[in-house]
């Protein structure tokens, strides 16, 4: 039985709701491909939050797609085994005792964990990493890395008959050689290549601060291309904002709409960017 109350925040809401109805229309039947990252995955409760908001994508017919990182998680337990790891431009080198454990915690305990709050809140997800169904195929990304992949092969087609039946895929950054290799992908590069694959209406890449800043420390809300690679450059852009800037560019070479790099970890941040005018974070589009 509905309260029959008058209150001002009950009518914010309605009028949020009645306002939201351009942007429904804008999205109903889009791809939108969201990158998790293992630093905006935060808390339980965030988590729900999060499964909550694509649960209700999928309901209002957006086709989500998520793919996750899970950087802190393979830490963790690299250093509970006492396996020494480096980064390279943002990217982990990965040897073979290495991958081990990146496979593990990333199909394992990541990516089980993102399925359950989803279907928790009601949705149908299935976990998969790029290694089912050929969804990516990599090369070495570069020696200096070991297996670390670059994928260069993007079978979406297993997402297509996913979406077919309201099922929402849930996937991690791993992907297969040419002879049978298992390779280490990173996140936002995975989350690009199958965006592109998918010519996806957006990518959001949720990570744990506001934007891509500048020296000053203020974030840039729309970036071109000459800019990320000037800032690249300069060092502005650094460390895992390399691989995330440089998946946007890719991105929208590859055919997608437009990449927006926002923080995961404020509430709803997914709701605010699609169906709200009050988007934040990071623009990259087509040009
Ligand atoms: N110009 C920049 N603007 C914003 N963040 C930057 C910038 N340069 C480097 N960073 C770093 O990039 C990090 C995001 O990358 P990463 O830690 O890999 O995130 P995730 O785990 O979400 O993929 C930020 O926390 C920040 O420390
Ligand atoms: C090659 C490479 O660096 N792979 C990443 C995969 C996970 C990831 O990208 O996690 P975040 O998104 O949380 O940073 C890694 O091993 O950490």
């Amino acid at each position: 039985m509905k309260k029959r109350e008058m209150n001002r925040d009950w009518i914010a809401t309605a009028r949020t709701l009645s306002e939201a109805l351009p942007y429904l229309q804008r999205y109903d039947g889009a791809i939108v491909v969201i990158k998790l990252g293992g630093h905006a995955m935060g808390s339980d409760e965030a988590m729900e939050t999060f499964a909550r908001d694509v649960v209700l994508m999928r309901q209002v017919g957006v086709n989500p797609v998520i793919v996750h990182g899970g950087g802190p998680m393979i830490n963790e337990m690299l250093e509970k085994l006492q396996i020494k790891s480096d980064f390279v431009g943002g990217k982990r080198v990965t040897d073979e005792a290495t991958m081990e454990v990146v496979e593990m915690v990333l199909s394992g305990r990541v990516n089980k964990r993102i399925v359950q709050a989803i279907n928790r809140q009601g949705g149908k997800a299935v976990g998969l990493s790029g290694k089912d169904a050929n969804l990516i195929t990599c090369d070495p990304a570069d020696p200096a890395l070991g297996l670390v992949g670059d994928p260069n092969d993007v079978d979406p087609a297993i997402l297509r008959t996913l979406f077919s039946d309201d099922t929402i895929p849930v996937i991690a950054p791993l992907g297969s050689g040419r002879n049978g290799e298992t390779y280490n992908i990173n996140g936002d590069t995975a989350a690009g290549a199958v965006a592109a694959a998918l010519k996806a209406d957006r990518l959001l890449l949720l990570t744990d601060v506001d934007g891509v800043k500048d020296p000053d420390g203020n974030v840039l809300t729309e970036l071109t291309a000459t800019q990320i690679h000037d800032m690249i450059r300069d060092g502005v852009i650094a460390g895992g904002m390399i691989p995330k800037t440089e998946t946007a560019l890719n991105a929208i070479d590859g055919g997608v709409r437009a990449v927006v790099i926002i923080d995961g970890r404020a509430p709803n941040a997914v709701l605010l960017e699609l169906f709200t005018e009050h988007g934040a974070g990071s623009l990259i589009r087509a040009g």
